[in-house]
C-alpha cells in the first residue's frame, strides 16, 4: 500500500524520467532551432553573434533540468509518517548517500550507537531501514517473514532489459520459492548438510594443499589460487566436474566473479539513478557490472547447461543439473505448473557460485592473515591437531567435534572480519517493528556488523579472542544469536556446505603449514576493501611446509 504522503519511488523515477527527456529533446530542438536561425542569419546578417544564440539555448537547457532537479525533490521531499528516525538530516536529491563519500562503514556504526536498533535513510529517492540489534533483525525477517522476505528488483540492477526475478539471490514471490527449495533438495541429495560430501571437499582440499606446497615457502598471492578451489566444490556438485587450477577458460570466469563482487560496491548505487544508463560513459560502474553478469551467465552457466542436455539426459544423479532437468520432467507429467526452466537454472547456477565462491575463498583469506598475525594461536591450534588427529591422516568431519580451539577460531574470524550488510529486503506491505511504521516498498537491510561485533553481544569485540567461544573446560561454545549466515526464510542455503569447507580447508592448512608473512618486520594489513563481504586488501604469505611434510612433491 503507498503511502498518502509519498510517492513510490518509480513513481518519482517515471516523472523525472520523462523531464529529463522532454529536456534533452527541447535541447536538441532548441538546438537545431538555433543553427537554422544562426546560419539564416549569417546570411543576412553575418555579424549577428553565434554567442547570444548558444547562451539562449543553453539557458533553456539550464532552466528545464534545474525544474526537473526541483520536481524531483519535491516530489520526493514528503517523508511517510511513523518511520524509524533519521540518524542525521537528508540532503535535497541525494538524501544520505552524501555521507558516504569516504564508504559506508563508519556512518552506519556510529549512527546504529548514536540512533538505536533501527534507522531510516533516504538513498536518493528510496527509503532504506537500517537494522542493528539481533532483536530487531529477528523480527524482521522471521516474525515478519511474510512481509519482508522479497528482494528489491534494484538489486539485479538492469541486467540489460532482461526480467531480474529469475534464479534465487535475486528473484522474489513463487519464482524465488520454486527455485530456492528445489535447489535445497537437490544440493541435500549431493550430501549437502550430511558428510558424505565431505570426500568429495577433501579431494579437493589435497589438490590445494599440494599446489601450494609447490611454491616452496615462498612468498605468494594465493587469492586466485584460493577462489579457484572453492570453484570447483561448487563446479563438481554443478556440473559434476572439477578443473585444473591452469585451466584458462575456467580461470577466466573465476577473475570475472572477483572483478564483479569488487565491482558490487560502486555499482550499488546504479540503481537509484537508473536514468544515468541513457548517457554515455558508465556512471558507478554499472555498465562494466552488466557485462560481467550477462558474460558469466552466457558463457559458463548456459553453457554448461547445453553440455550436460548434449550429453544426455541421465537419471538425475550425475549432477545439479540433470537433477534439476528430472525433477521439471517429474512435475511436467504430473502436469503441474512450475517455474523450473532453462533460464531459471542458468541463473540459479550463477546465484550458486556468486554467492557461494567470494564469500567462502575470502573467508579462507581472513582466516590465514590472522593467523599470520596471532602466530601463538597457530601453535595452539597445530598443536591440538597434532594431539587429537595426529599427522599421518588429514583431519576429517568426525574430528569436528574434538577441534575445539579451530572451531573457536573460525567463529572468532568469521566474526571479526567479513560481516558488513545483509542482502537486501523489501517490505511487500507496510510492517511495525518497536511501533514504527516501515512502509510497503522499503528497502530493509541488516547492519550484520552492528549486530555481530556490538559490545552488546561480545565483550572487547574489536579484538581478536577465539577463547570467547571456549568454557572453562577449553570445550567449544556455539553461540545464540549468531547470525553470519542470515535469518528467516532467506537465510543462506549454503551454510552447512559452507560450514564443512571451512573446517576441511583450514584444518589440513594448519596441519602441514606454518603461515609467515611475506616480510618478517612487515605484518599485512587487517583493514577490510569493501565489497559484497569484506576482503582482505591484496598480501602475500609464506606457506612453510611443517616438519614431515617437506618432501610430499
Ligand atoms: C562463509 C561463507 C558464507 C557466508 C558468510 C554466507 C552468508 C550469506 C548471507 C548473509 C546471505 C543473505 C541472507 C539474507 O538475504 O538475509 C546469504 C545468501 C545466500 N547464500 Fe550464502 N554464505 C556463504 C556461503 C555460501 C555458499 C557456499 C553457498 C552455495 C553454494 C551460498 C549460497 C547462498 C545463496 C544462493 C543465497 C541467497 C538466498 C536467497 O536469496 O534466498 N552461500 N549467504
Amino acid at each position: 500500500m503507498e503511502s498518502e504522503d509519498t510517492f513510490s519511488a518509480a513513481t518519482v523515477n517515471f516523472i523525472f524520467t520523462v523531464t529529463l527527456t522532454l529536456t534533452l529533446t527541447s535541447s536538441v530542438n532548441l538546438s537545431v532551432t538555433a543553427v537554422l536561425a544562426w546560419t539564416a542569419k549569417m546570411s543576412s546578417s553575418p555579424q549577428e553573434p553565434l554567442a547570444a544564440w548558444t547562451s539562449q539555448v543553453l539557458s533553456y537547457v539550464a532552466m528545464t533540468l534545474s525544474l526537473a532537479v526541483l520536481l524531483k525533490y519535491l516530489l520526493t521531499a514528503r517523508v511517510p509518517e511513523n518511520i524509524p528516525p533519521f540518524p542525521a538530516k537528508p540532503y535535497p536529491i541525494l538524501g544520505h548517500v552524501t555521507y558516504f563519500k569516504d564508504g559506508m562503514r563508519k556512518p552506519l556504526i556510529e549512527w546504529a550507537k548514536s540512533t538505536g536498533e533501527l534507522f531510516s535513510l533516504y538513498f536518493g529517492s528510496d527509503l532504506v531501514v537500517i537494522l542493528n540489534s539481533h532483536d530487531v533483525y529477528h523480527k524482521a525477517f522471521v516474525k515478519h517473514a511474510d512481509t519482508l522476505s522479497d528482494r528489491p528488483k534494484s538489486l539485479a540492477g538492469d541486467i540489460g532489459g532482461e526480467d531480474p526475478n529469475k534464479g534465487i539471490l535475486f528473484a522474489s514471490g513463487p519464482v524465488w520459492k520454486e527455485q530456492r527449495s528445489v535447489s535445497i533438495q537437490i544440493l541435500k541429495s549431493f550430501g549437502m548438510g550430511k558428510n558424505i560430501l565431505a570426500p568429495k571437499i577433501s579431494e579437493e582440499v589435497s589438490t590445494y594443499l599440494e599446489t601450494l606446497s609447490q611454491l616452496s615457502g615462498q612468498p605468494s598471492d594465493v587469492r586466485t589460487l584460493t577462489q579457484t578451489a572453492i570453484a570447483n566444490i561448487i563446479c563438481s556438485i554443478v556440473v559434476g566436474k572439477r578443473f585444473e587450477y591452469h585451466d584458462m577458460h575456467f580461470t577466466k570466469f573465476i577473475q570475472k566473479f572477483e572483478q564483479l563482487a569488487r565491482l558490487n560496491q560502486s555499482a550499488s548505487l546504479y540503481p537509484l539513478f537508473p536514468w544515468l544508463r541513457h548517457l554515455p560513459g558508465d556512471f558507478f560502474k554499472a555498465k562494466e557490472r552488466i557485462h560481467l553478469y550477462k558474460y558469466i551467465v552466457d558463457h559458463f552457466c548456459c553453457e554448461s547447461i547445453k553440455k550436460t542436455i548434449s550429453a544426455g539426459s541421465g537419471d538425475g544423479k550425475e549432477n545439479f543439473i540433470s537433477a534439476y532437468f528430472q525433477e521439471k520432467r517429474r512435475q511436467d507429467d504430473k502436469g503441474q505448473a512450475t517455474t523450473l526452466d532453462e533460464e531459471n537454472l542458468a541463473r540459479t547456477i550463477y546465484s550458486l557460485f556468486a554467492a557461494g565462491i567470494d564469500t567462502t575463498s575470502t573467508f579462507i583469506l581472513w582466516f590465514m592473515l590472522y593467523m599470520v598475525h596471532y602466530p601463538h594461536m597457530q601453535t595452539q591450534i597445530f598443536a591440538e591437531i597434532s594431539e587429537k588427529v595426529g599427522l599421518e591422516r588429514s583431519p576429517d568431519m568426525n574430528d569436528k567435534t574434538k577441534l575445539d580451539f579451530i572451531n573457536a577460531a573460525i567463529l572468532e574470524t568469521l566474526r571479526i572480519s567479513m560481516a558488513p550488510l545483509s542482502l537486501p529486503h523489501i517490505s511487500r506491505a507496510d510492517t511495525t517493528i518497536n511501533g514504527y511504521t516501515i512502509p510497503a516498498g522499503t528497502t530493509v537491510i541488516a547492519n550484520l556488523e552492528s549486530i555481530i561485533r556490538s559490545a552488546d553481544s561480545f565483550k572487547d569485540p574489536e579484538q581478536f579472542r577465539p577463547q570467547r567461544f571456549l568454557d572453562v573446560h577449553g570445550k567449544f561454545i556455539q553461540p545464540e544469536n549468531f547470525s553470519l549466515f542470515g535469518v528467516g526464510r532467506r537465510s543462506c542455503p549454503g551454510e552447512s556446505l559452507a560450514k564443512m569447507e571451512l573446517f576441511l580447508f583450514l584444518t589440513s592448512l594448519l596441519q602441514r603449514f606454518e603461515l609467515q608473512p611475506a616480510t618478517p618486520s612487515e605484518l599485512p594489513s587487517l583493514d577490510p576493501q569493501q565489497g559484497v563481504v569484506y576482503s582482505p586488501r591484496p598480501f602475500q604469505v609464506r606457506l612453510v611446509a611443517r616438519r614431515g611434510f617437506e618432501d610430499t612433491h
